[in-house]
């Protein structure tokens, strides 16, 4: 069920529209700037235009995105801070009162918390509980869950987007929470990559270098022990990525497949982009990077994805945090095209 599902989703991604992207390069090349003087914010509304099929995008109803799920990798002391956190940020994201709630205030976006997999018994209303299990195995010794788990937080992810689309939502940004989901990331980021795991492996939410070396041990046995296929994305989600990771996979398909820009938060976000870029390389064309977080790994992530990011502001949080701050600089970058005088108007 769920396979069929994820599989006419990755064929019903559509291509950019090219047509009124090129509409969209000639109205910004005729604002009256110089050529190109909006730097990256050109980039922005051109390929927002080809995403939307509108020459001057609208991106007003934004939606943050946090995906939640707990890791049993966890248990092998590969986080600063204990996996009963995941289950309390959870209760922190209902009250508003996390960075990620303050940040979406802030710039007029909403917030939806997805329960994929946490350890938390019992939800706050407001919170979309759709638990696959609660939290993966433990990686280290065998696969974090079964393909077909895997399957059904990606099919979670899928049918989220289609239920923001439904509702009007004109953006998502991806964000996730999960101790221990770093590990799950570097794990990924080793497959796709295939670089060493001593590069892909960082301090997350803030070990210090007996913890950082221990987490590299840890990433290394579960590749040992899992054998991660690289050329089969659902395989390597499976073994040694995490629910999370799996629900904001199944998000950026499904978002997509509706036409809905993407903006991709940091290390954690990236993973689960550039799995879901693997399973359907045509998403990749509705992915904006936002940030460059603190995670070593993250460039190498968005080198792959091919995708630069707007701001680098030092910050290693998730929650989709940095990517909620990069949303003045879209709308700005929008307003720009909308608002601003062209040269004939000038009479040039
Ligand atoms: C209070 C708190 C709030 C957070 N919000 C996001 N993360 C971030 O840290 C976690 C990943 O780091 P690691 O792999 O080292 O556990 C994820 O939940 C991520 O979203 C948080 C972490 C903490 C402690
Ligand atoms: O870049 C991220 O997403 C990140 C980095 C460290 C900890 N949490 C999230």
């Amino acid at each position: 069920m769920e396979h069929r599902l994820i599989e006419e989703t990755i064929l019903s991604i559509p291509p950019l529209d090219e047509k009124t992207q090129t509409k969209a390069r000639h109205h910004v090349d005729n604002l009256t700037k110089p050529l190109g003087a909006l730097g990256r914010l050109e980039e922005v509304v051109v390929r927002l235009a080809g995403m939307t099929g509108e020459i001057i995008p609208v991106i007003d109803r934004k939606m943050t995105v946090v995906m939640c799920g707990d890791h049993g990798v966890v248990e092998e002391g590969v986080s600063a801070y204990p996996g009963d956190v995941t289950a309390l940020m959870i209760q922190n994201f209902s009250r508003g009162k996390a960075a990620v709630n303050v940040l979406s205030r802030q710039f007029g976006a909403d917030v939806r918390v997805v329960d994929v997999g946490s350890r938390l018994e019992e939800a706050p209303p407001d919170v979309w509980v759709r638990k696959v299990r609660s939290g993966t195995a433990n990686m280290a010794v065998g696969p974090a869950m079964t393909r077909e788990e895997a399957e059904q937080a990606v099919k979670i992810g899928i049918d989220v987007a289609k239920q923001l689309k439904e509702e009007g939502v004109q953006l998502v940004a991806t964000g996730e929470m999960g101790i221990g989901n770093t590990t799950a990331a570097s794990a990924l980021a080793a497959v796709f990559t295939e670089r060493e795991v001593s590069e892909v492996v960082g301090r997350g939410s803030g070990l210090d270098d007996t913890g950082l070396e221990r987490k590299c041990r840890v990433v290394k046995e579960a590749l040992r022990v899992n054998r991660p296929d690289p050329r089969d994305p659902l395989d390597a989600l499976a073994k040694v990525g995490g629910l999370e990771l799996a629900g904001l996979a199944g998000l950026v398909l499904g978002a997509a497949s509706e036409r809905l820009p993407i903006v991709v938060d940091g290390f954690i976000a990236t993973a689960a982009a550039l799995t879901a870029v693997r399973m359907a390389p045509a998403a990749r064309e509705y992915l904006l990077a936002s940030h460059l977080s603190q995670e070593p790994a993250h460039g190498w992530l968005l080198a792959e994805l091919r995708l630069v990011p707007l701001i680098q502001a030092g910050m290693r949080l998730g929650e989709g945090s940095g990517a909620v701050l990069t949303f003045p600089l879209l709308d700005g970058a929008v307003a720009t095209a909308r608002e601003m005088a062209t040269f004939a108007d000038l009479g040039l």
